[in-house]
């Protein structure tokens, strides 16, 4: 932990990973468990399990246990709306159970009751924007990896006056060593907890970006990437889910620009994780025109690849806004590379565009 023990966001730094550490057990221990009805679906049809509720409680637990008094600043995904009401009471009383056995094993003997968890939950309504300071959590990150047992993450950002400065991922079912297209596709849940899967990425800016196991104490590793644009060697890649990013589009900008290999296809921002520590040189990333990106889907993840050397911004190249409340208004799409790649990115996109190859 030493290494990041460092810089002005040091005791928030360890809050962080100490938060992220607790959620990432508490998922890791659901995962294998969930029961189709334990999962639901939320109104814009995605879908939600008691596991990314129960993680966003214990994560702001931990958070607000750590920095002892004062009102918690967060921007959170989830809210307990749909837990108050009469059909969601049993599901609110097996986030709580869950909730508590997390709790337990930093603070023995201590029970909350179902309206302190659901209280937690709406810990993570702050608005975000310019000014202050505010946590940025997704308790599961690619809650469809998650259910189907492929990859996902837990992810804590921390903004300051608009500016990402701290970022921490927890990738219970990555494998420690560089992650293939085919264990992208495939499932890795079974794997969770075993030597050699499980990591933990955090990165404070100016302060660098470092990769760790999520459990164990083998030493923390810096990042640094190797910049380098020539596509021939390049591999890319993007969401798992065909519904998040527009593959067809991708697939022509891979061609124009002569890359060869086949995406690496994998959920959540375990991605961005896997980016700083060179297990691919690009992701890309193109929702649907109408789809409006949430901060929380890219904070930890950007200062993790900011950090190691890399580059992310809008697909016009813009740099993404992380101060501008809980969205994140921006052109087109996220591109995030190595700094001679991400240009020659840019530019392609802009042609492709011109030529009529509008993402979907
Ligand atoms: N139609 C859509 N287009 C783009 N992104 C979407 C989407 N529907 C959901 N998402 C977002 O994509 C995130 C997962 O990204 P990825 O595809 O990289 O795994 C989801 O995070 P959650 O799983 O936290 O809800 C969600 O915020
Ligand atoms: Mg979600
Ligand atoms: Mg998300
Ligand atoms: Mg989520």
């Amino acid at each position: 932990m030493q290494v990041l023990e460092r810089g002005k966001y040091a005791s928030a730094m360890k809050r962080a990973c100490e938060a992220v550490r607790l959620g990432s057990a508490l998922c890791q221990n659901v995962q294998l468990q969930l029961k189709q009805a334990e999962a639901a679906s939320k109104s814009d049809k995605s879908p939600v399990t008691i596991a990314d509720y129960a993680t966003q409680a214990v994560v702001a637990w931990s958070l607000q246990r750590g920095q002892g008094g004062g009102p918690l600043q967060m921007v959170a995904e989830e809210d307990s709306e749909d837990l108050r009401t009469e059909e969601g009471a049993s599901m609110a009383d097996r986030i709580t159970e869950l909730v508590n056995n997390a709790v337990a094993a930093v603070e023995p003997g201590s029970n909350l009751s179902r309206q302190q968890v659901l209280d937690l939950i709406d810990l993570g309504q702050h608005q975000g924007g310019p000014e202050g300071s505010f946590w940025v959590l997704d308790p599961i990150d690619g809650t469809r990896g998650f259910v189907g047992m492929r990859q996902y993450a837990v992810c804590l950002g921390l903004v300051d006056q608009g500016q990402v400065v701290l970022g921490v991922l927890g990738c219970p079912n990555l494998p420690v060593e560089p992650i293939t297209p085919e264990q992208g596709e495939a499932g890795a849940a079974e794997h969770a907890g075993e030597p050699g899967y499980g990591c933990m990425f955090a990165a404070q800016l100016h302060e660098g970006s470092f990769v760790g196991p999520l459990q164990g104490d083998a030493p923390w590793q810096e990042l640094q990437l190797t910049d380098h644009s020539d596509f021939s060697h390049i591999r890319f890649m993007e969401s798992y889910e065909k519904g998040h990013s527009d593959h067809s589009f991708t697939a022509k900008l891979a061609k124009a620009l002569g890359i060869t290999k086949a995406p690496l296809r994998l959920d959540s921002q375990a991605k961005y994780g896997a980016l700083a520590r060179g297990d691919a040189a690009v992701i890309l990333r193109f929702p649907n025109r109408n789809y409006r990106e949430k901060i929380w889907d890219h904070c930890a993840g950007a200062v993790i690849v900011q950090e190691a050397g890399g580059i992310i911004s809008d697909a016009a190249g813009t740099p993404l806004g992380f101060g501008r409340g809980r969205w994140l208004d921006l052109d087109k799409g996220i591109v995030t590379s190595t700094p001679k790649a991400h240009a020659a990115l840019i530019k392609a996109i802009a042609q492709l565009v011109q030529e009529g190859h509008e993402p979907a």
